[in-house]
Formats: structure tokens, sequence, C-alpha cells
């Protein structure tokens, strides 16, 4: 705690203006018009002056009306940090990949930490994924990583992005979460149960941004310089260690403090306890690929554990906060197509329809020059587009902006390593519930836990209407019959406290809507 005057300020993140006037003991130089020209003091009133002729106001006001630009479709509220990677194990025997090769080798990143269903304003402590969108600036070009928090994906049908979108994010006319419209989407396309009871368990609400792992969940085809390809799962292993909120202690922070993800953040780059983690990726070649009894490519599922080796490659250390939350994080585009030679990416189909519409929505949001803002530039570019809306920069001058030329423009290389084919992968649409069943009995570690997972679920299920429930409590019981049972067990539990202390907990939930909403 510092004081300042008699007020306390309770931690770093309070400081941050009193940090600014420290390092700057003078104002920091003249007011200007954005156009330069120095503002005379007469022009910062407007009372009992002649409004047109302000030569400051209007350029201040229309500014004012167009500061928002449209928020992320997903994953809108978010903070973000700088830092660098660096390699700690060589790893050329399966990606040449300039990134990854030469221990000790560091590169500076960028990155931005978000929860999913939040919109801006939110709060950071529901039951919700949370991730990281890393932004690798190598001497290759830029590669991304996006991930999330929990190991394995929603669905594996692209099309689902908007529908589970719409059904797990708010009801259009209250506006509010709507956990019948969950409930109804998820028993009509039940592979979208297995992440979610991942939400539902201890690893729901982790405690911050530092303290859990993160997955970029594809199996992605790298190479190394023979052209042998490896099939790899990467994984970011927090050094911090697992910290997870129970449901208690989220809804007391949350009440407090709907900031808590990014204060703590923030905090700990400010203290020098610098969020670290380590990444490895999980193998298999391409022989295990065509003998594993389970669709490797499938996001909805873990790879079986004894099918594949674990191999470090480095450390991923956050430890310089931004300066300028708009300019540096607001402003990020990531695609997870934004990748280097060495790295082919994933081949299955969510992966696919992502590499079209993270470009889409961003040329939507920041315009289709959104390479150029300085967050998202490359060390190194030269290419054929050119013009549309700015920043254009220098807009590659004077070259030839046709190819191929007899002019010295920019020419193209050959990687003689680069596989010629992908792999094409055909996914069964069967109603698998293995995942689900793998996760309750394999990956949750008590009937303690199994218990807490149930609670959640019941809680979830209390404002469903008859019918859904029905459907649920079948689905669970499919998975699990101990789940189903645990879960219809609790709901009765629930739903016999006497209707005047029911009334009660309504009444709670709505006054905290993150008690039923946001937690699940
Ligand atoms: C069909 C599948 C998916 C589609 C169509 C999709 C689409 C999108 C779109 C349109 C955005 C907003 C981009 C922007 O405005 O800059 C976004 C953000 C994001 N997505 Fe996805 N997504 C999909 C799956 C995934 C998966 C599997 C992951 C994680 C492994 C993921 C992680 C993220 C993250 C972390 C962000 C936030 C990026 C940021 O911080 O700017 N998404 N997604």
């Amino acid at each position: 705690h510092r004081y300042y005057n008699d007020t306390i300020l309770p931690d770093i993140a309070s400081q941050q203006l009193l940090e600014f006037r420290h390092q700057h003991s003078r104002p920091i130089g003249l007011m200007t018009k954005i156009t330069g020209e120095p503002t005379d003091i007469r022009d910062t009133v407007t009372l009992n002056t002649e409004i047109f002729d302000n030569r400051n106001f209007f350029r201040l006001m229309s500014h004012q009306d167009r500061e928002r630009i449209p928020e992320r479709v997903v994953h809108s509220k978010a903070g973000g940090a700088f830092g660098y990677f660096e390699v700690t194990h060589d790893v050329s025997r399966y990606t040449k990949a300039d990134v990854f090769n030469e221990i000790g080798k560091r590169t500076p990143v960028m990155a931005r930490f978000s929860t999913n269903r939040q919109k801006l304003g939110g709060n950071d402590v529901g039951r919700d994924a949370k991730a990281i969108a890393l932004k690798m600036y190598t001497n290759e070009g830029i590669l991304d990583f996006l991930t999330f928090h929990i190991p394995l994906f929603f669905y594996k049908e692209p099309m689902k992005f908007s529908l589970n979108g719409h059904a797990f994010r708010r009801n259009p006319q209250t506006t509010l979460f709507d956990n019948i419209m969950r409930w109804d989407f998820m028993t009509l396309r039940p592979e979208i149960i297995t992440s979610n009871l991942f939400l539902m368990s201890d690893l729901g609400i982790p405690d911050g941004y530092r303290k859990t792992d993160y997955f970029p969940l594809h199996a992605y085809e790298i190479y190394n310089k023979h052209g042998e390809r490896f099939f790899v799962k990467f994984n970011f292993r927090t050094e911090i260690g697992l910290y997870n909120l129970t449901n208690a202690e989220a809804m007391a922070i949350g009440a407090e403090d709907p900031d808590y993800f990014n204060r703590d953040l923030y905090n700990a780059i400010a203290a020098k306890k610098y969020p670290s983690w380590r990444l490895e990726m999980d193998i298999l070649t391409k022989e295990d690929v065509k003998r594993v009894d389970f669709d490797p490519f499938d996001m909805t599922r873990l790879w079986r554990r004894g099918t594949y080796r674990t191999v470090p490659i480095g450390r991923l250390v956050m430890n310089r906060r931004v300066d300028n939350h708009f300019r540096d994080v607001e402003q990020a585009a990531f695609s997870p197509d934004n990748l280097v030679p060495g790295i082919t990416g994933p081949v299955d189909i969510v992966f696919r329809s992502r590499k079209i519409f993270y470009p889409d929505a961003q040329n939507y949001r920041l315009g289709v020059n959104h390479a150029n803002i300085a967050v998202n530039a490359p060390l190194y570019e030269k290419t054929y587009s050119r013009d549309g809306v700015a920043p254009v920069l220098d807009n590659m001058k004077d070259a030839p902006n046709y190819f191929p030329n007899s002019f010295n423009g920019p020419l193209p290389y050959v990687d003689e390593a680069r596989p010629r084919d992908l792999p094409i992968v055909l996914h069964s649409n069967a109603i698998d519930l293995q995942p689900a069943s793998e996760f309750y009995n394999e990956i949750v570690e008590s009937d303690a836990h199994r218990q807490r997972i149930a609670e959640n679920v019941a809680s979830s299920l209390m404002s469903v209407v008859d019918d859904v429930e029905k459907r649920a409590l079948l689905l669970l019981t499919l998975i699990d019959v101990d789940l189903g049972r645990r879960v219809s067990i609790s709901l009765k539990k629930m739903k016999m406290v006497s209707s005047e202390e029911k009334r009660d907990r309504l009444t709670q939930c709505f006054a905290h809507p993150s008690q039923h909403y946001h937690y699940y």
C-alpha cells in the first residue's frame, strides 16, 4: 500500500497516474490540435463564445464520437503485455522454424489475455474459457498462437461458431445469459458437452490469467529441413502452477472487482513477478496418426495418453506492461493462419474456416491494412498489396505493383522441404460421448471433484424448463450413470429448498447475475 495525501492506493495498478507524474516532473509539452496547431487557452472553453469560431472544439468532439471501434465478436474483454520467447531445447529434428531453433534464441512477443464470453466491461471471474492470443515477431514473419485454457474445443463443425456463439451468449430480447438456450443447444448438439464439463469443473475459473495452462488445441503439421512431417499439439504450461477459484471465492471477488484478472496481470508485471509458461509439444509421427484408434484431428477430444511423446521447446515470459491499451491490445489482430516456414499448420476443417474468418473480422474491425498497425507489423515485409484505408505507411513507394515483373520487384523463394500435399481429413459426424466420459472418469481425480461438477451442472439446470431438463439428465446419464445420478440428486435437493428461500435465491441470483449466468 502507498499513501498519497490521505488516500490509500491499494495496488500498483491504482498508482498509474502517480507513476506518470513521477516520470515527468513538468507538463510533457504544448497542447495542440491533431494537425499540430498549438491550442490557445481561449479555445479550451466555449461558454459565452461563438462556438463555430472555436478552433479546438469540433476536432475534439467529432474525434470522441469515433473513439470506439467495433469490439471483437468474441473475447472482447482483455488485458495485454509484451515479453519474449526463449528456446531451451533443440527441436530442429521436428521443425525447421527459425523461431524454435538455436538454444538461447530470444524472440519478442506480445500477448492478449482474454475471457471468451464477456463483452467489454464484463466480469473477469466468470466460469468461462480464458485465452492467450500470442504474437511472435520472428525473423520469418509473424507467428500467432490462439489458445484456450481448457485442452479441447467445443465443436468440430465450424458452422457452430456463429450458432454456438449465439446460444452461449445473451438472449436477444432479455440481453441476459440464458440457461434454457444453452442447455437446449447443448442437448441438441451433444459434442459441446465435454468442453462445458471442463468449464463446470474446478478448472473452470482459474485464479487469474497467470495461473493456468493454455492450448492452441489443433493438431499442427510441422516439418524439418529434410521435409519429414510430424503432427503436434502445442501446450503452454504455467510455471507458477495451476490455481483455481471456488464458486464462493469467485462470487466474492467478482462482486468487488470485476477486473480482477486484468489487475492481477498488470500488478504482477509491475512487481517483476513475470508471468511465464513452458512451451512443449506432444508429437505423433505420420505412422502414429494412421495407427491410433481415435481421430487425432478432432478438437473435441484429447489425444489418448501413451500414444504420443512430449518434447520441451522453450519459455514464454511476459515482462513488459503495454503503455497504451487501445494502441497495443485493442488494435492487435491475431490469426491462427499467421504461420512461418517449418509449421504448415493444422489440417482440420475448423482451422480451414478460421483461416478465412479472422482476417475477415479484422478487415471489418480495423481495416484492410491492419497488418501495418505497429503492434501487428512483422519485422520484414515486402508485398504486392497496395492502397486501402489507412495506415498505408510507405505503400511500397515506387516499387513495381504487379508480379511477375522484369524490374526487380520482390521475388518469392523456394522452400524445398515444404510438403507438397496436405493430408485430407474427414471427420465422423457420429455423436461420440466417450471424450466426456473419459474426462469424468479418468481426468477428474476424485469423487469430491465429481460432486462439485455435478452441483455446478445442477445449479445451471435450476432455471431450465422441464423438457430441456429431461434431455439434459438423459445426456448426462448416457455420458456416465454416476454423473446423471449425482446431478439429478443435487437438482432435487436444490429444488426442495422452500419456496420462500427459493425466492430469496432467485432474487440474489438476479442481484449477482454471475451466480447462475456468468459462472457457467
Ligand atoms: C470455427 C472456429 C472458430 C472461429 C470461426 C473463430 C473466429 C474468431 C473470430 C472472428 C474472432 C475475433 C477476431 C478479431 O476480431 O480480431 C476470434 C477471436 C479469438 N478466438 Fe476464435 N474462432 C474459432 C475457434 C477458436 C479456437 C479453436 C480457439 C483457441 C484454440 C480460438 C481462440 C480465439 C481467441 C484467443 C480469440 C481472441 C483473439 C484476440 O485476443 O484478439 N478460437 N475467433
